[in-house]
């Protein structure tokens, strides 16, 4: 097939769609051809979907006038053309299908044939990374109750909780946990229809189909699904048109016994801009919480990551990335990824000495991350009292606020987990922590001196 046939099927197209239509949905096309082959590429997997219900068979139907109709092959994808062409120069891969796996960036493509009955048997629509599972998800104090939660829901799919609501900070496996849920629905059913999007994509995904007319497919195709997996909800406030249509898909989903799983980035109920009722909605499953990884954990993930990259990882060497490297599990990933590289880039060993060097620079950032007990110091040369009282178990009023204003703010400004926190003042449990960041949000409301108190260290803190 010679490009003057995308030429022309695109000059037809034009003629027969609304300006608006054209561009909205066949403009931002891209196209690989060759002899016998046609690959186009949408952006996403609601744009093939569309594609493929509404403008597939006119496509074919242009392209294939002037060739013989067996030969021909067009194929839809979840993906940018430029980059399967040099996936495939470099030698991946022949097969249309095949070179354009590195395309789609850990999304899955969404091949479509021509022929529709074997598109939609050959190829359910999904659009998980399947490099994140259950196995491969390191199991700790932080995320055990998340993790039990996500495998009970991929065994139970929309009976156990509906929906699944998880929330953390950044970088802690919320995504991994989502994706793994989906690998495992899929690996029992494969025909099931799995959609994972970020809330951003479900918001543009919305405006498109607003600004073409096209909400009627864009409702059908989120309704259709046997399981939505929406990401980093917190995207949602203040866009009041992008929750209405949520809540009314969620509803739908919920009512058929569909499942939904949301991640968070906080807990829901503190989302400013978030609509009560989706709030509220968000509560009728489970909601769960991951919290940072403990030093352990940390440990057991560096080995896991090194174990699959085939490195081997002294023991040593993994405690230590793992004792300066608190944030989250991206960074931490980040390092070894470092340490990884540049032992293969120089022919060194992963030695102590070798990884303080690799990964000095990041260690002088965290290092400037504000610890505990900078912030121990902090609170009890502000009250007048001795570090030592804060970590002991005095119970009188004039050191415990104090004390429960330095778990609150451990809380905020570092990095460590409930359980890390509980243990730095004196081995206290993480419950005491949790109540503590209760009280002097509180107490805030309720007293001036005590939103005083807090405003001071934290601008101490923070400069
Ligand atoms: N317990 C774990 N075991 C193994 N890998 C993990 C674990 N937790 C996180 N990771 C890895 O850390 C990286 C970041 O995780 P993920 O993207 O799921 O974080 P997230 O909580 O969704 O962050 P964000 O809010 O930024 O989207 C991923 O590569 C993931 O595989």
């Amino acid at each position: 097939m010679s490009s003057s046939m995308w030429r022309n099927c695109l000059q037809r197209l034009q003629s027969e769609l609304s300006v608006t239509e054209f561009n909205t949905w066949i403009k931002p096309l891209q196209v690989r051809e060759t002899d016998k082959e046609m690959a186009l590429f949408a952006p996403n997997p609601f744009f093939v979907d569309w594609i493929r219900q509404q403008y597939l068979d006119r496509i074919t139907e242009f392209v294939t006038s002037k060739e013989d109709s067996n030969q021909m092959h067009i194929s839809l994808h979840v993906g940018n053309a430029q980059i399967a062409e040099s996936a495939s120069t470099q030698g991946t891969n022949n097969t249309t299908q095949a070179s354009t796996k590195p395309t789609v960036n850990h999304i899955a493509s969404t091949p479509v044939n021509n022929n529709r009955s074997n598109a939609s048997s050959n190829f359910p629509q999904n659009n998980l990374n399947n490099k994140f599972t259950f196995n491969n998800f390191v199991e700790g104090k932080s995320n055990q109750l998340a993790r039990a939660a996500a495998e009970q829901v991929a065994e139970n799919p929309g009976i156990s909780y509906n929906p699944l609501l998880i929330y953390g900070g950044v970088g802690l496996g919320k995504t991994h946990l989502m994706h793994s849920v989906g690998n495992l629905i899929l690996k029992d059913k494969p025909d099931s229809k799995i959609v994972y999007l970020h809330s951003e994509r479900f918001m543009a995904n919305m405006v498109k189909a607003l600004q073409s007319n096209s909400m009627d497919a864009f409702k059908n195709y989120y309704r259709s699904v046997d399981a939505l997996l929406i990401d980093d909800i917190q995207f949602f406030a203040n866009k009041g048109r992008t929750q209405e249509e949520f809540f009314h898909t969620f509803n739908n989903l919920i009512e058929k016994n569909k499942q939904v799983i949301i991640t968070c980035d906080r807990y829901p109920k503190e989302i400013e801009g978030l609509e009560e009722r989706l709030k509220s909605r968000f509560g009728w499953g489970l909601t769960v919480a991951i919290e940072p990884p403990d030093l352990e954990t940390r440990v057991a993930i560096l080995m896991s990551k090194a174990n699959q990259s085939n490195i081997e990882l002294p023991h040593e060497v993994a405690f230590f990335i793992a004792k300066r490297i608190r944030s989250n599990v991206r960074e931490l990933e980040g390092a070894l990824k470092r340490v990884i590289a540049n032992a293969q880039f120089t022919g060194r060993s992963i030695t102590l000495d070798f990884v303080k060097d690799a990964l000095k620079d990041l260690i002088a950032a965290q290092d400037k991350l504000i610890s505990i007990d900078n912030i121990q110091k902090t609170v009890a040369t502000y009250y007048k009292i001795k570090v030592s009282d804060l970590l002991s178990k005095r119970r009188s009023r004039s050191i415990t606020r104090p004390r429960q204003m330095a778990m609150t703010l451990a809380k905020k400004l570092t990095n460590h987990s409930l359980p890390e926190i509980g243990d730095a003042f004196g081995g206290r449990d993480h419950t005491t922590v949790l109540h503590a960041c209760r009280k002097i949000d509180e107490l805030k409301s309720e007293s001036v001196d005590i939103e005083e108190d807090y405003s001071n260290l934290l601008r101490t803190l923070s400069t």
